[in-house]
């Protein structure tokens, strides 16, 4: 679907936006690993951050769930993006949902410099909202990926994350000691038996 051989000269090639989304569980990580693996393999410059409260698994790594894991910068806050990003052709961002809203323009002004932004993020927080900067994404990407989980309830395909872990807090990272994934119905369900 993505083409990996691109224009050499930056000047003349165009740059797109892709956003990878869906719950926890749902392979976004591994999506995101699949296309920047290609475009490495295809020779191209790849840069890769995920915001720095992101340590759940590793510190300079961006790791799915499955241990499958690729080298990255960890950065604060997404101007350092912009700051970071030299001369790349390929940049791929992991749990875009925890940058600030800058995150919009900043790809946005990337993809204008004719690079291929990848991001990777969740669509919908514990209490099934919008998270972060991800609908802005969305809308200005020209690609956007919704890929599923297995409700951990009934086995249908899931698209909300339910987290069993006694906390309010928008940012709680973790992974199946807190959260599971699960479909509509089911997250209804769970959330009326509280
Ligand atoms: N409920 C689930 N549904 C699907 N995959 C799951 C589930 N729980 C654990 N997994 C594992 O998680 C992997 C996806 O991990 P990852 O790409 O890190 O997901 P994400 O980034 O969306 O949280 C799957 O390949 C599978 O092995
Ligand atoms: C729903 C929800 C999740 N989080 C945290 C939990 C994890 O650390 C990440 C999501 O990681 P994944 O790669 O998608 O599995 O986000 C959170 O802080 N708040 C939430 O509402
Ligand atoms: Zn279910």
């Amino acid at each position: 679907m993505f083409l990996e051989n691109r224009q050499n000269n930056r000047n003349k090639r165009h740059g797109w936006i892709e956003v990878i989304c869906g719950s926890m569980f749902s392979g976004k990580t591994e999506e995101l690993l699949r296309r920047l693996r290609r475009a490495r393999i295809a020779r191209q410059n790849v840069e890769i951050f995920k915001p720095l409260v992101d340590r759940r698994y590793s510190e300079e790594e961006v790791v799915s769930h499955d241990a499958n894991s690729i080298r990255c910068t960890p950065v604060e806050s997404s101007g350092n993006i912009l700051l970071l990003s030299g001369n790349t052709d390929v940049i791929g961002i992991d749990e875009a949902q925890f940058f600030d809203n800058g995150l919009v323009d900043v790809c946005n002004t990337l993809a204008g410099q004719g690079i291929r932004v990848i991001i990777a993020g969740l669509d919908m927080d514990f209490k099934g909202k919008p998270f972060g900067p991800m609908p802005g994404l969305m809308a200005c990407a020209e690609y956007v990926t919704k890929v599923h989980a297995i409700c951990m309830q009934c086995g249908d395909l899931a698209h909300f994350s339910y987290r069993f872990k006694a906390s309010d807090r928008l940012v709680e990272v973790g992974a199946a000691e807190s959260y599971e994934a699960v479909c509509r119905n089911c997250y209804h369900q769970l959330n009326r038996s509280k």
